[in-house]
């Protein structure tokens, strides 16, 4: 079944935020692979990798993450372990050790200090374990972030610019890195371009409204299948089947085994 492979499972789903809509409803999916989400400020990127990380509801529509329907308490429930979420812009906790960080962060998610040495080898942090944040340079001190995201192994990883302030080195250096946390990755950057070149799908979003970008950027946009509108805080039940709302492309790329489609 195409819903039951996908992270993510939109349905008839708008996000509104500052009294407008920052995602008209819209029915999408996310399968596995790397996805990236382009878009100018105020796009409503954030508002939206939010929205997936569970801290934000929908205002209309259905979401479903890993199989779970975030609209009741035991789907939030079941699903917020599995979620690793890095926020943009993060203040770090500048005067803890890069192993003090992700100890606290694994302490919270139940984890063990074994777990914890694990993401800091798996992230490449043993050496830098015992040095201040504030004093590792950015790329470094982004890998301490991801390993706390990490550290409980979640099948889905939320990442807001996680680029951002990276030189061109670094930031090559950094996406294997990215690529390889989860089965499904979920980032966000202000262009397509960033994107293109190492995400297996990019999404689009702006002027509230989500298109599909061709493979490595080449040729047009194609919006993603619209619902009506639905009046803000009201849910729209998911009445009709996910496939009947696929676009022809992703259906293709499914087809051809992409590993990357809805
Ligand atoms: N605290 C707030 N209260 C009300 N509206 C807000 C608030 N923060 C953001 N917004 C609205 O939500 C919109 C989307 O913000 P969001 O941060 O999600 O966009 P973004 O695409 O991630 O932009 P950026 O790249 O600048 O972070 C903004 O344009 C603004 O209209």
């Amino acid at each position: 079944m195409i819903a039951g492979n996908s992270a993510i499972v939109a349905t008839g789903m708008g996000v509104r935020r500052g009294g407008r809509w920052l995602l008209r409803p819209v029915a999408f999916g996310m399968a596995e692979g790397v996805i990236g989400i382009a878009g100018p400020p105020g796009a409503g990127k954030s508002t939206l990798l939010a929205t997936f990380a569970t801290l934000r509801r929908p205002q209309a529509g259905v979401l479903e993450i890993l199989g779970h329907d975030t609209g009741n308490s035991a789907g939030l429930r079941a699903v917020r372990g599995r979620i690793g979420y890095l926020p943009g812009r993060f203040c770090w906790a500048e005067t803890m050790t890069a192993g003090e960080f992700i100890g606290y962060a694994a302490y919270y998610k139940g984890m063990r200090a074994a777990d914890v040495d694990q993401a800091l080898e798996r992230l490449g942090l043993t050496e830098s374990a015992g040095t201040e944040l504030s004093l590792l340079p950015p790329d470094v001190r982004l890998r301490a972030g991801l390993a706390a995201t990490c550290v409980h192994a979640p099948a889905l990883v939320l990442l807001d610019e996680p680029l951002n302030g990276l030189g061109d080195a670094a930031a090559a250096e950094t996406i294997p890195v990215l690529r390889s946390l989860a089965p499904t990755v979920v980032v966000t950057a202000g262009s397509a371009a960033e994107l293109t070149p190492w995400c297996d799908r990019v999404l689009a979003l702006e002027g509230g409204r989500l298109a599909e970008l061709p493979p490595h950027g080449a040729g047009r946009p194609v919006p993603l299948p619209a619902a009506p509108d639905a009046a803000p805080g009201r849910r729209r039940p998911s009445v009709r089947p996910l496939a009947a709302l696929l676009p022809r492309i992703v259906l293709g790329r499914m087809a051809a085994g992409s590993g990357a489609g809805v």
